[in-house]
């Protein structure tokens, strides 16, 4: 039997840019999570249309309140996968990308249900060796950081600006005992603390490729999460406070775009 395997412009992403119709979108909103990118598409676009759903990465097409069109993609847990991600959404003409994300704070005012915007970031990431040397800077774009800054303040949503901890395990890489391994390394004992004397704010587990890959590609990068974990407190997520911290995180990023879309 013949089959007709027509293969996507963009491989991982599952569309082509003729999908994307004739007003293309520069500005993508990524989520790690594809019910989140869904969510926003569905919730909080107009006009929202699937691209695609492909391995999970699923893309969204939808328009802002001012009628501008903008992408809901997802990039999956990590920056391995951000990486194929952001390198496919770029070749599909994307200049401009907010992550939406989750995270866990380490700061005690920093409060589950409020978020975490990123001015930089402390990347112990693998994939981002690949992209630029280690001490190559995770700086998030300036103006479109004060973007979402200016946005929390306008909306109320009570907000951190600092350093995030970029790291490549939920569990060794942010100091978590409660979990199947038995051993945490002696190298990462006490990092959390170390950390908090440094005046990182959170942890999660994709800006600082993100922002390196925006320096050394040339797009504009930045980063709001919503705090579901407190860890000066406990280890696992707090999931009263999930929905109003990524709703919180979405607003903000959302309000954000407006002006860069
Ligand atoms: O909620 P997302 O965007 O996936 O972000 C955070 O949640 C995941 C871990 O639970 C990691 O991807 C981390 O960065
Ligand atoms: O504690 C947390 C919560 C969400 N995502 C993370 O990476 N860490």
């Amino acid at each position: 039997m013949a089959h007709n395997y027509s293969m996507p412009d963009f491989y991982h992403l599952g569309f082509s840019l003729h999908d994307l119709g004739e007003r293309r979108p520069t500005l993508a909103i990524l989520s790690g999570d594809p019910n989140r990118a869904s969510f926003i598409a569905q919730n909080m676009l107009e006009e929202p249309r699937t691209l695609s759903e492909n391995r999970g990465l699923n893309s969204y097409l939808g328009l802002l309140p001012s009628g501008k069109p903008i992408l809901s993609a997802t990039s999956g847990m990590g920056a391995p996968s951000l990486s194929i991600v952001v390198n496919e959404l770029v070749q599909a003409g994307i200049r401009t990308i907010i992550r939406v994300g989750t995270s866990g704070s380490i700061q005690e005012e920093l409060k589950p249900g409020m978020v975490a915007i990123s001015k930089g970031a402390l990347c112990r990431q693998g994939a981002a060796n690949d992209i630029a040397p280690p001490e190559y800077p995770a700086s998030a774009d300036p103006f479109l950081t004060v973007a979402l800054v200016e946005a929390a303040q306008k909306l109320g949503v009570g907000y951190a600006l600092g350093i995030t901890a970029s790291v490549d395990t939920f569990y060794e890489g942010q100091e978590r005992t409660g979990s199947a391994n038995p051993h945490l390394m002696r190298s990462l004992q006490g990092i959390t603390e170390e950390y908090r004397n440094l005046r990182v704010i959170n942890y999660e587990m994709e800006a600082g490729t993100l922002f390196k890959m925006g320096n050394v590609y040339g797009f504009a990068a930045a980063c709001v999460c919503g705090i579901i974990a407190q860890r000066t407190r406990d280890e696992k997520p707090v999931l009263e406070a999930k929905a109003t911290a990524v709703q919180h995180a979405v607003e903000v990023a959302l309000a954000a775009a407006e002006q860069f879309a």
